[in-house]
C-alpha cells in the first residue's frame, strides 16, 4: 500500500514507522524531525528496535496519489490536515486521533471513504528522528457509523501485515464513545491534578475521573449508543491500571505549555449531555489555563 501519514509527531511516527516495514510510507511532519528522517532514517525504540527509511516531507506536493491517508494530528489541527489532503487522490482515510468529531471534519473535505480508528499504542517523540513505543496496544478500525466496508477490511489487512494488533470492528460508534469516556475521565483530571494515570485508581481524583466517564456514557446513550454507565467507569479504572505509569497526553500538553484537546473530549461531552457538570467544569478549567498562557 501507498500510505500518507499526516501528522508525524509521536503517534504518527510510530504508526508510520511500523507501516514502513511493509508498505510505501510518506510522513508529513515538521522540521527538524522530517529533516532527520530524510538524512538518517526513522529509529523506533522502546517496545521495538528498528530503523526504517520512509519518505518524509513538511508539506504534500500537489496531486499526490495514495491508497490511504492516516491522520494523526491533534484534534484542533484536523481541519487544516483535511484541507491539505483535499487535493490528493486517496482511496481511503483513517483517523487514529483521540476526541470526537475528527471523522466528520475529514469527510467534509475528502472525496474518499473516511474510517474511524481507536489506538491504544503508546508513543513518544523522543528526539528528531527517534520515536519510542511506550506500550503495545491495539488498533480497532471500521466505518464511523458502524457496520462493515471493503475499505476497512483492506486497511485492517494492511495494518495486520505490518505487525499491528488489529481489529476490524463493526461497532465503531460504541468503541469511539468508550475511548472518549476513558479520555474524558483520565486526561483532564491528570492534567489538572498533575498526576500520572495510576493516581486515579484511588484517592481524591478517582471520583472525578469516574464521574466524568459516567457523564460521557450518558451522552453516548443520548446519541443512541449502548454504552452502560458502569462499563464506562470500569473502562477508566482498567485503563488507569494498565497505563498507571503514563503521563496522559493532556498532562504532557499542559507540562509543555501546549494547547490541549479538551474541546474534542470534555467539551464534546459537555455540549452533548443533558447534564454534565464534571466535564463542563474540567473543560472550563483547562480553557482558563490555556487562556492564561495565550493558547486560546
Ligand atoms: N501519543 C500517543 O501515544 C497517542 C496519541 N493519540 C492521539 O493521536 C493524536 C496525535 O497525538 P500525538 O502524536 O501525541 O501528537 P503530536 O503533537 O506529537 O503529533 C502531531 C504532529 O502533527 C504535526 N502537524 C500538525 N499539523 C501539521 C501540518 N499541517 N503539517 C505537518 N505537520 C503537522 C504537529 O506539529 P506541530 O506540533 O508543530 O503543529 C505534531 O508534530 C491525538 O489526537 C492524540 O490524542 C492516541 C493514542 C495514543
Ligand atoms: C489511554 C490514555 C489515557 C493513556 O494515557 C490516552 O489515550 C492519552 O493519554 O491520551
Amino acid at each position: 500500500m501507498d500510505v500518507v501519514v499526516f501528522g508525524a509527531g509521536s503517534l504518527g511516527s510510530l504508526v508510520g514507522g511500523l507501516l514502513a516495514r511493509e508498505h510505501q510510507v510518506t510522513l508529513v511532519g515538521r522540521d527538524p524531525h522530517v529533516d532527520a528522517i530524510a538524512t538518517d532514517g526513522l529509529r523506533v525504540d522502546g517496545e521495538f528496535e528498528f530503523l526504517v527509511r520512509p519518505d518524509a516531507v513538511t508539506s504534500l506536493p500537489a496531486d499526490v496519489r495514495a491508497d490511504l491517508a492516516v491522520v494523526t494530528v491533534k484534534a484542533d489541527d484536523t481541519a487544516a490536515a483535511a484541507s491539505a489532503l483535499a487535493d490528493c487522490d486517496l482511496r481511503a482515510a483513517l483517523s487514529l486521533q483521540n476526541g470526537m468529531g475528527n471523522e466528520a471534519t475529514l469527510a467534509a473535505h475528502l472525496d474518499c471513504p473516511v474510517l474511524a480508528g481507536t489506538c491504544t499504542y503508546g508513543a513518544l517523540l523522543a528526539e528528531a528522528g527517534r520515536v519510542t513505543c511506550t506500550g503495545v496496544g491495539e488498533i480497532a478500525l471500521g466505518p464511523p457509523e458502524g457496520g462493515t466496508a471493503a475499505e476497512a477490511d483492506e486497511v485492517g489487512d494492511a495494518f495486520e501485515r505490518a505487525g499491528f494488533e488489529t481489529t476490524v470492528a463493526d461497532d465503531m460508534p460504541r468503541r469511539l464513545w468508550e475511548k472518549l469516556a476513558v479520555n474524558a475521565g483520565i486526561n483532564a483530571t491528570t492534567a489538572l491534578a498533575r498526576v500520572e494515570n495510576g493516581a486515579l485508581l484511588d484517592g481524591p481524583a478517582h471520583a472525578v475521573a469516574t464521574a466524568a466517564a459516567r457523564e460521557a456514557a450518558r451522552a453516548a446513550q443520548a446519541a443512541g449508543v449502548d454504552l452502560p454507565v458502569a462499563d464506562a467507569a470500569a473502562a477508566v479504572e482498567a485503563v488507569a491500571d494498565a497505563t498507571a505509569a503514563n503521563t496522559s497526553s493532556m498532562h504532557q500538553d499542559v507540562r509543555a505549555e501546549r494547547r490541549t484537546e479538551v474541546d474534542a473530549i470534555n467539551g464534546y461531552v459537555a455540549d452533548r449531555a443533558e447534564n454534565a457538570p464534571v466535564n463542563r467544569t474540567l473543560a472550563r478549567l483547562l480553557r482558563a489555563w490555556e487562556r492564561s498562557r495565550g493558547l486560546r
